[in-house]
């Protein structure tokens, strides 16, 4: 029989060598950065705590947070954040400032605290609208935008003020009409809102921002310098960890026709969760995406249906005798992928005593099958509804399996009510999970579509209603937005995960966002991975 017809995706070798992240500089390590890290956190903390004024107490919170180390303070964050929201009522600060009002109620939100959409009713006229004479309140308006997508279904309010403010500042930002210090706000704003950005990625760009401040505090400034380049260093050794296995797997070598992107599947772990003391979940999760993205291409470029059928049925058995009846490259990866994560649930066994294979193997297999239905539809030449596709399809994105392994990864304790709800993939893992579908959709079904992939949501959507492809993109970031909302709601819920859980797997639907902003960021190698890879780990801030 003649060799089968196999598609390419031509994907580009990758521009980080191995050699060259290994050679990456361990500047930022040892005692003397630490000690002046402490003695500057020690400051903080007093400023923190002689705060009085509510509104000096928000703003300082919300620098903490951009500058990216409020989670050197989260003690005393969580208990300003307590006092005002049980003496919000009385005070006078919010009542007529629009800027003010909105801040507390983002970051009311954002704690937790279900403040109602009401406080913002002294600014609305009797239509509903905003008051006319807001227009010329630009911070205030900026204010609103960023807190309005803390919203949850349902709340038009919000949705209103979101929707005319975006148009609103859009005009004023075209016709030139905002402070520059202030428009580049507005403009990093309307790209994409703070409540949707990536936290590591938002640090490095603000530091740069609040340096240029009048009004900025030299002792906040130094510690958020200091402390990205002591986290950076320490990303630093996670890389080069990483890339010791990836390379040691040989995977980028023997399947050509996948991406070899060891690179990007770091700057995934780092998005998800920066903090210092995660580095083996970094260096485990950056294995599981190089894996997921590996086997992926196996599905969506190589592999035959038949050839699928087999390699899924291998995964599900989850036996080391299932490889005989497979092809010499699906053996490889098959093997890769049982080592690793045999070894991964070895770890969870000797440091927590916790028997982690059945999910871990059961998330795979769940993917794989997820991959199989696509590969049926692409190859029968169906296309689904949309509702259809997005039903297995935010399955096959890969990060419910992504985050069954961030649990047990992640979780002390491991709890069995938790584990019950990974099983049935509680909401908050589907609404990120399908955030990331809908935002992996945006960036890469132009180039699956040429190179031939299932339908994507954006061909699903058009071929059901006939839409033009600028119109099916639009109902996705729609359907983003709608996400959001639920996402919002279940994140604050009660919920049986921590919320280190809850934060990593927001920031997975984050990193999507961002990492998609400019088409393919993952596969492309372009600029802006590039330069996002640079700023966040490679070049410490001067
Ligand atoms: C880490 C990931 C989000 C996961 C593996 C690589 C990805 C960047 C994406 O790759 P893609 O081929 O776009 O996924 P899909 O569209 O084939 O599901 C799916
Ligand atoms: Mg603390
Ligand atoms: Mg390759
Ligand atoms: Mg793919
Ligand atoms: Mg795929
Ligand atoms: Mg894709």
């Amino acid at each position: 029989d003649q060799a089968p017809i196999r598609r390419s995706a031509n994907y580009q070798p990758p521009i980080w060598a191995h050699d060259y992240v290994q050679s990456l500089t361990s500047d930022y390590q040892g005692s003397k950065y630490t000690e002046r890290s402490d003695e500057l956190k020690r400051h903080m903390k007093m400023m923190l705590e002689e705060e009085a004024e509510p509104l000096d107490q928000l703003e300082l919170i919300d620098n903490l947070q951009r500058l990216g180390v409020s989670y050197q303070f989260e003690d005393e964050i969580k208990s300003v954040m307590e006092n005002i929201y049980n003496n919000g009522s009385d005070d006078k600060w919010h009542k007529e400032d629009l800027y003010a009002t909105a801040l507390g109620f983002r970051l009311l939100r954002q704690h937790g605290y279900n403040v109602s959409q009401e406080i913002f009713n002294s600014f609305r006229n009797s239509e509903g609208n905003l008051k006319p004479n807001l227009c010329e309140d630009t911070k205030g308006m900026l204010s609103l935008y960023e807190a309005s997508h803390l919203a949850v279904g349902g709340e038009s309010v919000l949705e209103k003020a979101r929707e005319f403010i975006t148009k609103h500042l859009k005009e004023k930002l075209d016709e030139q009409k905002i402070d520059p210090n202030l428009a580049i706000f507005v403009d990093h704003a309307l790209e994409l809102p703070l409540h949707w950005r990536v936290p590591r990625l938002e640090a490095r760009w603000f530091i740069e921002m609040y340096e240029k401040r009048p009004e900025m505090n030299p002792i906040l400034l130094e510690l958020a310098k200091l402390d990205f380049n002591v986290v950076q260093a320490i990303h630093r050794s996670d890389l080069k960890f990483a890339s010791r296995w990836w390379k040691g797997t040989g995977l980028g070598e023997k399947l050509k026709f996948a991406r070899d992107r060891l690179m990007e599947n770091f700057l995934w772990t780092v998005g998800v969760i920066f903090e210092p003391q995660y580095g083996y979940c970094r260096r485990m999760l950056t294995k599981i995406n190089a894996l997921v993205t590996t086997i992926d291409d196996v599905y969506d470029v190589y592999g035959t249906l038949d050839e699928l059928q087999f390699f899924t049925n291998a995964v599900d058995r989850w036996d080391i005798n299932a490889m005989e009846q497979l092809p010499e490259y699906m053996q490889i990866c098959f093997l890769a992928l049982y080592n690793s994560i045999n070894e991964m649930a070895y770890d969870s066994l000797t440091e927590q005593g916790v028997q982690s294979i059945s999910y871990l193997r059961k998330g795979w297999a769940d993917l794989c099958k997820s991959y199989l239905q696509e590969a049926n539809w692409y190859f029968n030449g169906y296309t689904p509804t949309l509702e259809e596709y997005l039903e297995n399809a935010w399955v096959s994105i890969s990060a419910p399996l992504i985050l069954v392994h961030l649990y047990f990864l992640a979780s002390n304790p491991i709890t069995t009510e938790a584990l019950e709800c990974l099983d049935k993939y509680h909401d908050i893992i589907r609404w990120s999970s399908m955030i990331l579908r809908l935002a992996d959709d945006l960036g890469t079904s132009s180039d699956e579509m040429k190179r031939g992939d299932v339908p994507k949501s954006i061909q699903c959507y058009m071929n059901q209603t006939g839409a033009s492809e600028e119109d099916a993109r639009e109902h996705i970031r729609f359907l983003i937005r709608e996400t959001w909302k639920k996402l919002n709601e279940d994140r604050v819920a009660d919920s049986p995960f921590s919320q280190s859980f809850i934060a990593m797997a927001v920031n997975l639907g984050r990193m999507a966002q961002c990492m998609y902003q400019h088409g393919d960021g993952h596969a492309s190698q372009g600029s802006a991975t590039k330069e996002r890879i640079l700023a966040l780990l490679i070049e410490p801030i001067p």
